[in-house]
């Protein structure tokens, strides 16, 4: 499990370990981690270290203090090093230390400092790090600007510079890195698109900081994590035992969904789907399912004789209208754990109390159906992910999967885990409704609304990762993927054994 903190938990942290430690230890375990990835990055371009030309983005504070002493001791190893200053404020002591191994300390004139970065081996972004509040002001900003147009990689110190540390948002200019350092323990921000697709490969660099950090406030999710979640067949089980997931989605107009999240169910390894809906929809789904069990019911019927199931999934392509509302009500009516997704979504916004139960709900919305749920904006819920993911599951008491380029899944009280499989791809019509149906079958599986929510995304993400593909595609490939994780397992958990 990759785990993340805000700046103000690394800080606190950061203080109780300083407490324990001469002046400038952290400081110095920062840089000499920094120096090595550095050093690799141009060990893997240029082969070596000596010779290489190297640029120093340096801001008035500790981030620009930490590139300073790497600097230092690229310089040591023969590197010409050039620091450009971004303001009257900097490290002093770190200033001298590179002054002292050689290196050269240049003013900001940018079109000068566009002729380094384009002629340099490596830029190093010391500008900002969790120190920074805000769109980047200038010079800063022009400075990051400039690194777009280096010809070699840019490493981020910490933090790529203008991206908010605590929830990835950028607002204005920033550094778009190869690598980001992160020192002592990643940042939230580092995980959360936008913020993740500027960081690049990150390379964490461990300084002491592990005794003195709280419970995660982010977690990431590895394949060893999912695989161990995922729930296996032995000779002992049985459809039921494997479960039953109940899925109540389509209507006339979009009949496509509920074959799709029928897909997701199928290709995903329930025990068995119990499909009920309307005439069109179970048509369709009679048609390309034979797996499913199929119940069609009247406009407005319930789901009391569609038979036993472990949990159900409810609202992909199902509309909203009367019927829809008569036929969600008798769903959540029950005690079974119930996945809300598209059209369900909508019916909640209308009608919040349908909510109130206390058997568990697991959410599946996009923004657009997060704005609805909570009477946000929408383009202030993309800017601010996390804070709205954890603000929905406390509001309405369910788990939430906000999807997404990054995807989220929050339940009080837990870390806010993002998935970190997934690609552009997946942005096509029907693939909600393959990962609703997927997240289903793991939940009638046992698994809790957080842990299902959080492996479906992960397999979802990972069935999806090769493009171009369509909705069904991603159904197909679930098996696939699923295989991929658990082997992945199989291999590691071997070799750990024979290690241990
Ligand atoms: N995590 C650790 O244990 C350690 C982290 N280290 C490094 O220290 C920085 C944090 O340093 P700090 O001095 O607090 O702040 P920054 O250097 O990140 O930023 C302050 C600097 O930036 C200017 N600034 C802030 N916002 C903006 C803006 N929007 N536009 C322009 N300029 C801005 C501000 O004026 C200051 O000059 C952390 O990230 C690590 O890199 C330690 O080295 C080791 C221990
Ligand atoms: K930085």
């Amino acid at each position: 499990m990759r785990t993340a903190y805000t700046s103000d938990q690394i800080r606190a942290a950061e203080a109780a370990l300083m407490a324990t430690l001469p002046e400038g230890t952290l400081m110095e375990r920062a840089a000499a981690g920094l120096a090595a990835v550095c050093a690799r990055t141009l060990g893997g371009t240029a082969g070596r270290v000596y010779g290489t030309r190297v640029v120093l983005l340096v801001g008035g504070g500790d981030n620009g203090g930490d590139a300073l002493y790497a600097g230092a001791r690229l310089a040591a190893r023969g590197a010409r090093v050039d620091a450009v200053l971004a303001g009257s404020r900097v490290h002093s002591a770190g200033l001298a230390a590179l002054r002292r191994a050689g290196g050269r300390v240049l003013d900001g004139r940018f079109e000068r400092v566009r002729a380094l970065a384009g002629a340099a081996d490596l830029v190093v972004d010391g500008l900002v790090g969790i120190g920074g509040t805000g769109a980047l002001r200038e010079p800063y900003a022009t400075l990051a600007r400039i690194t777009a147009g280096a010809d070699c990689p840019v490493v981020a110190v910490d933090v790529p510079s203008g991206v908010d540390a605590d929830d990835g948002r950028v607002e204005g200019e920033a550094v778009r890195a190869d690598v980001t350092v992160a020192f002592g323990a990643l940042k939230a921000g580092l995980l959360v698109d936008p913020g993740a697709g500027y960081a690049g490969r990150l390379e964490p660099v461990g300084i002491g900081l592990e005794p003195y950090l709280p419970d995660a406030g982010v977690a990431a999710l590895t394949a060893g994590d999912v695989a161990l979640l995922l729930p296996r067949p032995d000779a002992r089980s049985d459809k039921y035992r494997r479960g039953v997931v109940g899925i109540v989605a389509g209507s006339r107009r979009y009949t496509g969904a509920a074959v799709l999240c029928v897909g997701g169910a199928v290709r995903g390894g329930a025990g068995m789907v119990r499909y009920a809906g309307t005439a069109e929809p179970v048509a369709g789904v009679r048609a390309r399912w034979p797996e499913a069990v199929v119940t069609e019911l009247a406009p407005g019927e319930g789901v009391g004789g569609v038979g036993r199931v472990q949990a159900w999934v409810l609202g992909p392509g199902l509309g909203t209208d009367a019927d829809a509302f008569a036929v969600a009500r008798s769903v959540l009516a029950g005690d079974l754990p119930v996945l809300v997704d598209a059209d369900g979504l909508t019916l909640l916004a209308e009608d919040r109390s349908l909510l109130r139960r206390d058997a568990p709900t697991l959410l599946t919305p996009h923004a657009g159906e997060l704005s609805r749920l909570l009477g946000v904006d929408r383009a202030r819920i993309e800017e601010r992910r996390l804070e709205h993911v954890r603000r929905a599951a406390a509001e309405l008491g369910a788990t939430v999967l906000l999807k997404g380029s990054t995807t989220l899944v929050a339940q009080e009280g837990r870390p806010v885990r993002v998935n970190p499989t997934g690609s552009p791809w997946l942005a096509t019509g029907g693939t909600g409704d393959v990962l609703a149906g997927l997240a289903g079958a793991l939940l009638a599986a046992g698994l809790d609304c957080y842990d299902a929510a959080s492996c479906a995304a992960y397999l979802h993400g990972v069935a999806g990762q090769d493009g171009p593909l369509a909705a069904g595609d991603v159904a197909e490939a679930l098996p696939g993927a699923v295989r991929r994780v658990l082997n992945g397992l199989r291999h590691e958990d071997g070799a750990a054994r024979l290690e241990g």
